[in-house]
Protein backbone atom coordinates (compact mmCIF):
# COMPACT_ATOMS: atom_id res chain seq x y z
CA UNK A 1 0.00 0.00 0.00
CA UNK A 2 1.37 3.28 -0.92
CA UNK A 3 2.21 5.77 2.45
CA UNK A 4 1.10 9.46 1.01
CA UNK A 5 2.88 12.18 3.02
CA UNK A 6 1.55 15.56 2.69
CA UNK A 7 4.45 17.89 2.84
CA UNK A 8 3.49 21.71 3.28
CA UNK A 9 5.77 24.98 2.04
CA UNK A 10 7.10 22.33 -0.62
CA UNK A 11 8.30 25.73 -2.57
CA UNK A 12 10.77 26.79 0.69
CA UNK A 13 14.68 25.62 1.61
CA UNK A 14 13.49 22.80 3.45
CA UNK A 15 10.40 21.75 1.09
CA UNK A 16 12.42 21.56 -1.43
CA UNK A 17 14.97 19.72 -0.40
CA UNK A 18 12.31 17.16 1.08
CA UNK A 19 10.76 16.71 -1.94
CA UNK A 20 14.34 15.45 -3.47
CA UNK A 21 15.54 13.38 -0.64
CA UNK A 22 15.56 9.56 -1.53
CA UNK A 23 12.13 8.15 0.02
CA UNK A 24 10.98 4.31 -0.21
CA UNK A 25 9.31 3.17 -3.30
CA UNK A 26 6.19 2.91 -1.44
CA UNK A 27 6.06 6.61 -0.64
CA UNK A 28 3.87 9.13 -2.94
CA UNK A 29 4.97 12.80 -1.74
CA UNK A 30 1.85 15.01 -1.87
CA UNK A 31 3.24 18.46 -1.95
CA UNK A 32 0.54 21.10 -2.85
CA UNK A 33 1.00 24.92 -3.21
CA UNK A 34 -0.22 27.49 -1.04
CA UNK A 35 -2.58 28.00 -3.11
CA UNK A 36 -3.95 24.42 -3.00
CA UNK A 37 -3.47 24.20 0.85
CA UNK A 38 -3.13 27.64 2.60
CA UNK A 39 -2.51 26.26 6.58
CA UNK A 40 -3.51 29.28 8.04
CA UNK A 41 -7.15 28.95 6.67
CA UNK A 42 -9.11 26.88 8.57
CA UNK A 43 -11.80 25.84 5.66
CA UNK A 44 -8.56 25.08 3.36
CA UNK A 45 -7.12 23.06 5.72
CA UNK A 46 -10.72 21.01 6.15
CA UNK A 47 -10.95 20.88 2.45
CA UNK A 48 -7.52 19.31 1.40
CA UNK A 49 -7.87 16.87 4.61
CA UNK A 50 -11.34 15.83 3.39
CA UNK A 51 -10.02 14.83 -0.07
CA UNK A 52 -6.76 13.23 0.82
CA UNK A 53 -5.74 9.98 2.82
CA UNK A 54 -2.31 10.53 4.21
CA UNK A 55 0.08 8.75 6.39
CA UNK A 56 1.70 11.56 7.83
CA UNK A 57 2.11 15.07 7.74
CA UNK A 58 5.39 17.49 7.44
CA UNK A 59 4.78 20.60 7.75
CA UNK A 60 7.71 23.36 6.59
CA UNK A 61 5.71 26.09 5.32
CA UNK A 62 5.98 28.94 7.54
CA UNK A 63 6.68 33.08 7.81
CA UNK A 64 10.18 33.25 7.39
CA UNK A 65 10.78 37.03 7.47
CA UNK A 66 12.31 37.91 10.87
CA UNK A 67 12.32 41.30 10.89
CA UNK A 68 9.19 42.06 8.67
CA UNK A 69 7.45 40.27 11.34
CA UNK A 70 8.30 42.61 14.32
CA UNK A 71 5.13 44.90 11.83
CA UNK A 72 3.27 42.22 10.22
CA UNK A 73 2.22 40.23 13.57
CA UNK A 74 -1.06 39.09 12.50
CA UNK A 75 0.80 37.36 9.27
CA UNK A 76 3.69 35.89 11.12
CA UNK A 77 0.90 34.32 13.99
CA UNK A 78 -1.22 32.95 10.83
CA UNK A 79 1.59 30.44 9.45
CA UNK A 80 3.41 30.20 12.57
CA UNK A 81 0.73 29.46 14.72
CA UNK A 82 -2.48 28.94 13.72
CA UNK A 83 -1.43 26.78 10.43
CA UNK A 84 0.54 24.61 12.82
CA UNK A 85 -2.40 24.02 15.39
CA UNK A 86 -4.60 23.67 12.13
CA UNK A 87 -2.34 20.46 10.82
CA UNK A 88 -1.92 19.30 14.58
CA UNK A 89 -5.78 18.86 14.52
CA UNK A 90 -6.41 17.63 11.17
CA UNK A 91 -3.74 15.00 11.35
CA UNK A 92 -4.90 13.70 15.01
CA UNK A 93 -8.08 14.02 13.51
CA UNK A 94 -7.16 11.21 10.87
CA UNK A 95 -4.81 9.41 12.89
CA UNK A 96 -1.80 9.85 11.90
CA UNK A 97 1.48 11.87 12.92
CA UNK A 98 2.87 14.63 12.23
CA UNK A 99 6.24 16.17 12.22
CA UNK A 100 6.95 19.97 12.79
CA UNK A 101 9.87 22.20 11.81
CA UNK A 102 10.95 25.10 14.32
CA UNK A 103 13.54 27.10 15.40
CA UNK A 104 16.19 28.08 17.71
CA UNK A 105 15.10 32.03 17.68
CA UNK A 106 12.73 30.44 20.92
CA UNK A 107 15.63 31.33 22.87
CA UNK A 108 16.55 34.14 24.45
CA UNK A 109 20.58 33.72 23.08
CA UNK A 110 21.66 34.03 27.15
CA UNK A 111 23.18 30.50 28.02
CA UNK A 112 26.71 30.28 26.85
CA UNK A 113 26.58 26.28 26.21
CA UNK A 114 24.56 24.62 23.81
CA UNK A 115 20.66 24.27 24.35
CA UNK A 116 19.00 21.39 25.02
CA UNK A 117 15.03 20.35 24.64
CA UNK A 118 14.14 20.95 28.05
CA UNK A 119 15.93 24.54 28.65
CA UNK A 120 13.27 27.29 29.29
CA UNK A 121 12.41 29.45 25.89
CA UNK A 122 12.02 33.30 25.91
CA UNK A 123 11.75 33.93 22.19
CA UNK A 124 13.04 38.24 21.76
CA UNK A 125 10.85 38.94 18.54
CA UNK A 126 7.34 38.19 16.63
CA UNK A 127 9.33 35.56 14.93
CA UNK A 128 10.56 33.82 17.28
CA UNK A 129 7.34 33.89 19.48
CA UNK A 130 4.67 32.74 16.69
CA UNK A 131 6.73 29.59 15.88
CA UNK A 132 6.89 28.72 20.03
CA UNK A 133 3.48 29.50 19.96
CA UNK A 134 3.36 26.93 16.85
CA UNK A 135 5.29 24.35 18.83
CA UNK A 136 2.82 24.59 21.57
CA UNK A 137 -0.17 24.47 19.05
CA UNK A 138 1.22 21.38 17.70
CA UNK A 139 2.32 19.23 20.80
CA UNK A 140 -1.52 20.07 22.25
CA UNK A 141 -3.22 19.20 18.98
CA UNK A 142 -1.84 15.52 18.20
CA UNK A 143 -0.34 13.30 20.71
CA UNK A 144 1.82 11.43 17.75
CA UNK A 145 3.84 14.99 16.89
CA UNK A 146 7.63 15.78 16.35
CA UNK A 147 8.85 19.08 16.69
CA UNK A 148 12.45 19.63 14.87
CA UNK A 149 14.03 23.01 16.02
CA UNK A 150 16.97 23.73 13.33
CA UNK A 151 18.74 26.84 12.84
CA UNK A 152 20.75 29.26 10.76
CA UNK A 153 19.42 27.07 7.10
CA UNK A 154 21.11 27.91 4.16
CA UNK A 155 20.23 26.38 0.83
CA UNK A 156 20.98 27.26 -2.95
CA UNK A 157 17.38 27.98 -3.54
CA UNK A 158 15.12 30.54 -2.04
CA UNK A 159 16.31 33.29 0.22
CA UNK A 160 19.14 32.65 2.79
CA UNK A 161 21.96 34.46 4.45
CA UNK A 162 24.54 32.11 2.28
CA UNK A 163 22.73 33.45 -1.05
CA UNK A 164 22.75 37.30 0.10
CA UNK A 165 26.72 37.05 0.71
CA UNK A 166 27.27 35.60 -2.36
CA UNK A 167 24.71 38.34 -4.33
CA UNK A 168 26.39 41.00 -1.91
CA UNK A 169 30.02 40.02 -2.33
CA UNK A 170 29.71 39.97 -6.44
CA UNK A 171 28.59 43.52 -6.06
CA UNK A 172 30.88 45.29 -3.40
CA UNK A 173 34.71 44.62 -2.52
CA UNK A 174 33.98 44.98 1.49
CA UNK A 175 30.96 44.19 3.58
CA UNK A 176 30.20 44.25 6.80
CA UNK A 177 28.84 41.01 8.84
CA UNK A 178 28.02 40.74 12.90
CA UNK A 179 30.63 38.79 15.01
CA UNK A 180 28.53 38.68 18.07
CA UNK A 181 25.68 36.61 17.21
CA UNK A 182 27.02 32.43 17.42
CA UNK A 183 24.86 29.63 16.00
CA UNK A 184 24.79 27.02 13.68
CA UNK A 185 25.07 27.40 10.30
CA UNK A 186 22.43 24.22 8.93
CA UNK A 187 22.31 22.89 5.65
CA UNK A 188 18.60 22.66 4.64
CA UNK A 189 19.47 18.86 2.69
CA UNK A 190 20.66 17.53 5.75
CA UNK A 191 17.27 18.99 8.21
CA UNK A 192 15.81 17.27 5.26
CA UNK A 193 17.21 14.26 5.61
CA UNK A 194 16.52 14.16 9.25
CA UNK A 195 13.10 15.02 8.65
CA UNK A 196 13.10 11.79 6.27
CA UNK A 197 14.34 9.75 8.71
CA UNK A 198 12.17 11.13 12.41
CA UNK A 199 8.95 10.44 9.58
CA UNK A 200 9.73 7.00 8.82
CA UNK A 201 9.62 6.09 12.13
CA UNK A 202 7.06 8.07 12.99
CA UNK A 203 4.67 6.45 10.09
CA UNK A 204 5.91 2.76 11.84
CA UNK A 205 5.49 3.70 15.18
CA UNK A 206 7.81 1.74 16.34
CA UNK A 207 9.64 2.68 19.59
CA UNK A 208 8.74 5.89 18.50
CA UNK A 209 10.14 8.86 20.21
CA UNK A 210 8.15 11.32 19.66
CA UNK A 211 8.47 14.92 21.31
CA UNK A 212 10.96 17.95 21.02
CA UNK A 213 14.37 17.45 19.30
CA UNK A 214 17.09 19.68 17.79
CA UNK A 215 19.52 19.10 14.60
CA UNK A 216 21.20 21.35 13.34
CA UNK A 217 24.88 20.98 11.21
CA UNK A 218 27.97 20.88 13.54
CA UNK A 219 29.99 23.16 14.69
CA UNK A 220 29.52 26.78 15.24
CA UNK A 221 30.50 29.83 14.12
CA UNK A 222 28.88 33.85 14.19
CA UNK A 223 27.40 35.32 10.80
CA UNK A 224 30.85 37.04 10.21
CA UNK A 225 32.42 33.39 10.11
CA UNK A 226 29.56 32.11 8.27
CA UNK A 227 30.15 34.47 5.76
CA UNK A 228 33.79 34.59 5.59
CA UNK A 229 33.78 30.73 5.04
CA UNK A 230 31.44 31.23 2.12
CA UNK A 231 33.81 33.14 0.39
CA UNK A 232 36.64 31.28 0.99
CA UNK A 233 34.45 28.33 -0.69
CA UNK A 234 33.40 30.34 -3.44
CA UNK A 235 37.14 31.78 -4.04
CA UNK A 236 35.71 35.55 -4.14
CA UNK A 237 38.36 37.62 -2.83
CA UNK A 238 35.57 40.01 0.00
CA UNK A 239 36.79 41.75 2.88
CA UNK A 240 34.49 40.89 5.77
CA UNK A 241 34.67 43.39 8.61
CA UNK A 242 33.57 42.13 11.90
CA UNK A 243 31.17 44.39 13.31
CA UNK A 244 28.72 44.31 16.36
CA UNK A 245 25.04 43.62 16.92
CA UNK A 246 24.76 47.52 17.86
CA UNK A 247 26.38 48.27 14.29
CA UNK A 248 23.80 46.78 12.49
CA UNK A 249 20.53 48.09 13.59
CA UNK A 250 17.49 45.68 13.02
CA UNK A 251 13.81 45.77 13.54
CA UNK A 252 13.92 41.86 15.36
CA UNK A 253 16.19 41.47 18.58
CA UNK A 254 18.25 38.26 17.54
CA UNK A 255 19.90 35.55 20.47
CA UNK A 256 23.27 36.10 20.91
CA UNK A 257 24.20 32.30 21.42
CA UNK A 258 21.43 29.99 20.32
CA UNK A 259 23.93 27.01 19.56
CA UNK A 260 21.35 23.62 19.30
CA UNK A 261 22.74 20.58 20.94
CA UNK A 262 22.25 17.42 19.13
CA UNK A 263 22.72 14.75 21.68
CA UNK A 264 19.30 13.63 21.80
CA UNK A 265 18.55 13.18 18.32
CA UNK A 266 22.08 11.45 18.33
CA UNK A 267 20.61 9.10 21.17
CA UNK A 268 17.14 8.12 20.11
CA UNK A 269 17.51 8.46 16.05
CA UNK A 270 21.04 8.01 15.53
CA UNK A 271 21.67 10.68 13.68
CA UNK A 272 24.91 12.59 13.68
CA UNK A 273 25.25 15.78 11.69
CA UNK A 274 28.22 16.30 9.50
CA UNK A 275 30.12 19.99 9.90
CA UNK A 276 28.49 22.83 8.64
CA UNK A 277 32.25 23.53 6.60
CA UNK A 278 30.94 20.63 4.77
CA UNK A 279 27.60 21.13 3.98
CA UNK A 280 28.39 25.26 3.11
CA UNK A 281 30.90 23.50 0.41
CA UNK A 282 27.70 21.43 -0.82
CA UNK A 283 26.00 24.59 -1.48
CA UNK A 284 28.47 26.68 -2.96
CA UNK A 285 29.25 23.88 -5.53
CA UNK A 286 25.28 23.46 -6.28
CA UNK A 287 25.32 27.16 -7.00
CA UNK A 288 29.13 27.37 -8.88
CA UNK A 289 27.99 24.45 -10.74
CA UNK A 290 24.38 25.58 -11.76
CA UNK A 291 22.02 27.95 -11.57
CA UNK A 292 18.98 27.11 -9.23
N1 LIG B 1 15.28 29.66 7.20
C1 LIG B 1 15.88 29.44 8.36
O1 LIG B 1 16.98 29.90 8.60
C2 LIG B 1 15.22 28.58 9.38
C3 LIG B 1 13.96 28.06 9.19
N2 LIG B 1 13.37 27.33 10.19
C4 LIG B 1 12.03 26.78 10.00
O2 LIG B 1 12.09 25.82 8.97
C5 LIG B 1 10.85 25.78 8.27
C6 LIG B 1 11.11 25.93 6.78
O3 LIG B 1 11.85 27.12 6.56
P1 LIG B 1 12.37 27.51 5.10
O4 LIG B 1 12.34 26.32 4.23
O5 LIG B 1 13.62 28.29 5.29
O6 LIG B 1 11.20 28.53 4.67
P2 LIG B 1 11.06 29.40 3.34
O7 LIG B 1 10.87 30.80 3.78
O8 LIG B 1 12.14 29.06 2.38
O9 LIG B 1 9.68 28.85 2.74
C7 LIG B 1 8.48 29.02 3.43
C8 LIG B 1 7.45 28.14 2.79
O10 LIG B 1 6.21 28.30 3.51
C9 LIG B 1 5.17 28.49 2.56
N3 LIG B 1 4.06 29.17 3.21
C10 LIG B 1 4.07 30.34 3.89
N4 LIG B 1 2.84 30.62 4.36
C11 LIG B 1 2.03 29.59 3.98
C12 LIG B 1 0.65 29.31 4.14
N5 LIG B 1 -0.17 30.14 4.81
N6 LIG B 1 0.14 28.17 3.63
C13 LIG B 1 0.95 27.32 2.94
N7 LIG B 1 2.26 27.54 2.74
C14 LIG B 1 2.79 28.67 3.25
C15 LIG B 1 5.85 29.27 1.44
O11 LIG B 1 5.07 29.23 0.29
P3 LIG B 1 5.18 30.36 -0.89
O12 LIG B 1 6.29 29.91 -1.79
O13 LIG B 1 3.86 30.34 -1.51
O14 LIG B 1 5.53 31.66 -0.20
C16 LIG B 1 7.15 28.46 1.34
O15 LIG B 1 6.92 27.26 0.64
C17 LIG B 1 9.99 26.87 8.91
O16 LIG B 1 9.20 26.30 9.90
C18 LIG B 1 11.01 27.81 9.55
O17 LIG B 1 10.46 28.51 10.64
C19 LIG B 1 13.99 27.06 11.37
C20 LIG B 1 15.24 27.54 11.62
C21 LIG B 1 15.99 28.33 10.63
C1 LIG C 1 22.90 41.07 5.07
C2 LIG C 1 23.67 41.30 6.34
C3 LIG C 1 23.18 40.85 7.56
N1 LIG C 1 23.86 41.07 8.70
C4 LIG C 1 23.35 40.52 9.96
C5 LIG C 1 21.91 40.79 10.33
C6 LIG C 1 21.60 39.65 11.26
O1 LIG C 1 22.02 39.97 12.58
C7 LIG C 1 22.46 38.52 10.74
C8 LIG C 1 21.69 37.44 9.98
O2 LIG C 1 20.90 38.06 9.02
P1 LIG C 1 19.65 37.36 8.30
O3 LIG C 1 18.54 38.35 8.27
O4 LIG C 1 20.10 36.80 7.01
O5 LIG C 1 19.31 36.15 9.21
P2 LIG C 1 17.94 35.81 9.93
O6 LIG C 1 16.83 36.09 9.00
O7 LIG C 1 17.89 36.39 11.27
O8 LIG C 1 18.12 34.24 10.05
C9 LIG C 1 17.21 33.53 10.84
O9 LIG C 1 16.11 33.17 10.03
C10 LIG C 1 15.08 32.54 10.74
C11 LIG C 1 14.00 32.14 9.75
C12 LIG C 1 15.53 31.46 11.65
O10 LIG C 1 14.75 30.59 12.04
C13 LIG C 1 16.90 31.55 12.28
O11 LIG C 1 17.42 30.28 12.62
C14 LIG C 1 17.88 32.30 11.41
O12 LIG C 1 18.34 31.51 10.33
O13 LIG C 1 23.44 39.10 9.90
C15 LIG C 1 25.09 41.75 8.68
O14 LIG C 1 25.71 41.96 9.74
N2 LIG C 1 25.58 42.21 7.49
C16 LIG C 1 24.93 42.01 6.32
O15 LIG C 1 25.42 42.46 5.24
MG1 LIG D 1 16.13 36.60 7.06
Amino acid sequence: MTRRILITGGTGQIGIELARQGWPGDVDLLIPTRGELDIGSAESVATWFAAHDVAAVINCAAYTAVDMAESEVEAAYRANATGPKLLAEASAQAGVPIVHVSTDYVFDGAKHGAYSESDPTAPLGVYGASKLAGERAVAAGNARSLILRTAWVVSAHRGNFLKTMLRAGAANTKLRVVADQIGCPTSARDVAEALRIVTLRMIEDVGTSAGLYHFVNAGEASWHGLATEIFAQAGMMVEVEAITTAEWPTPAKRPAHSRLSTAKIAADYGIRPRDWRAAVRDIVDEMMGADT
